[in-house]
């Protein structure tokens, strides 16, 4: 049933399951003031720079040294980049994106046998917003996330309408994901790949993130500022739009523009840590949107929960003065998800 009051939207979205998707599709006229973000938090179109943008980087010759020059040189000044002719099949990207509104499409009470409180394991979670019960203001997003640990036990838990092609995308994505990793390895000259792969991608996340057409898209947000908590992250968006990011060390914003086939790529706050800040993980935002639904697919790729990051040894045997501590990855990562979204403060958990 519908819900009647202002506070009954949180229960009804939050708590049965309708996520903001069922808010929506009530067709209500105005936005439930549960989601209506302060001003300095909606996204100012006047501060957004049309004609700026994010390198876009053609990985089809990988035997050209440009393409790791490039790639390390955006990883620094932008923190963003997108990639083209990576390799991995359109169709598996087609796949994933339509598997992603299968699962949306479900009912409620299919979808809510995955949230936190009813889910067979931590490693699969479905909610809305971000950390509802820690945010002033909520966010116009459901998610589903799944923690990969082995394919079997994917194949168990994870819900039948996305696990394959969810998979699938991983599976697929694995190559030019070690092949960036190991490009940004070696313009810091720690080159050891075979030694330094379970510290940077020992654990991946993969998130299916939906964001259905919303009643007053210019007073909320889909997703506040952030940075990623993650090594890098692969996303693959649709063709809708919305996503902004910050233009370092200014406070002006420019949209990553959906190109077909392509893969949106960021650095995340454990990179910017192991490289004693020559990466940067760069804040990020995703617009509501008055007219369509959107979906995206982060693949996070990060540390083992169980590892010690902090600034690589090779990184410092210059003589450079290590601006981060050695922090446990999961302490990290809980303390990012303990609190709302806050721009770039989750890394001040690890300076020094
Ligand atoms: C959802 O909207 C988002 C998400 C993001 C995500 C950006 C990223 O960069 S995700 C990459 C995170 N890295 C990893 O997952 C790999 C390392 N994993 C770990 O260290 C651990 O698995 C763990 C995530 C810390 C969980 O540890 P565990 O011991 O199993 O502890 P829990 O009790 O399950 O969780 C602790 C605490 O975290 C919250 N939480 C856990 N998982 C999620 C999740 N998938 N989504 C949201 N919140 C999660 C949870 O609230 C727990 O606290 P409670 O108080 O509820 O118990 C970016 C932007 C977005 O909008
Ligand atoms: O939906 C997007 O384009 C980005 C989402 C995002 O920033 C995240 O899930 O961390
Ligand atoms: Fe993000």
């Amino acid at each position: 049933m519908a819900p009647s009051f202002s506070d009954d939207y949180t229960h009804f979205a939050v708590k049965k399951g309708h996520g903001v998707k069922g808010i929506s599709e009530l067709g209500l006229k105005a936005l439930p003031k549960q989601y209506i973000q302060p001003l300095e938090e909606r996204i100012d179109m006047t501060k957004v720079l049309d004609k700026e943008s994010i390198p876009v980087i053609d990985m089809s010759n990988l035997d050209d040294p440009n393409v790791a020059d490039q790639i390390a040189n955006a990883a620094e000044k932008w923190g963003f980049f997108q990639i083209v002719n990576h390799g991995v099949p359109i169709e598996v990207l087609e796949d994933v994106k339509e598997a992603t509104r299968s699962f949306f499409q479900l009912p409620a009470d299919e979808k809510i046998k995955f949230s936190q409180e009813n889910s067979p394991t931590k490693h699969v979670r479905f909610g809305t917003s971000f950390i509802p019960k820690a945010e002033k203001a909520l966010e116009w997003k459901d998610y589903l996330s799944l923690f990969y640990v082995s394919d079997e036990e994917s194949s168990t838990f994870w819900p039948a309408a996305c696990k394959n092609e969810a998979i699938e995308f991983m599976k697929k994505s694995e190559f030019v994901i070690k092949w960036l990793l190991q490009a940004l390895m070696q313009k810091l000259n720690a080159e050891n790949m075979d030694s330094k792969a379970p510290l940077l991608m020992g654990s991946k996340r993969i998130n299916l993130n939906y964001y259905p057409i919303c009643p007053n898209p210019e007073l909320t947000v889909g997703v506040g500022r952030h940075s990623d908590v993650s090594t890098l992250t692969f996303l693959l968006q649709d063709n809708i739009g919305g996503l902004y990011v910050r233009k370092m060390e200014t406070d002006a914003w420019i949209h990553v523009p959906p190109i077909s086939g392509s893969i949106v790529i960021n650095v995340g706050d454990a990179l910017q840590i192991m490289s004693n800040g020559k990466y940067k993980s760069v804040e990020h935002r995703v617009a509501a949107n008055g007219s369509n639904n959107r979906v995206s697919v982060p693949i996070f790729v990060n540390p083992r929960p169980e590892d010690i990051i902090g600034p690589l040894p090779e990184v410092l045997r210059n003589g450079e003065k290590a601006m981060y501590k050695q922090v446990l990855y999961s302490d990290y990562v809980k303390h990012f998800f303990r609190k709302g979204h806050d721009g770039k403060e989750t890394i001040d958990f690890a300076k020094i």
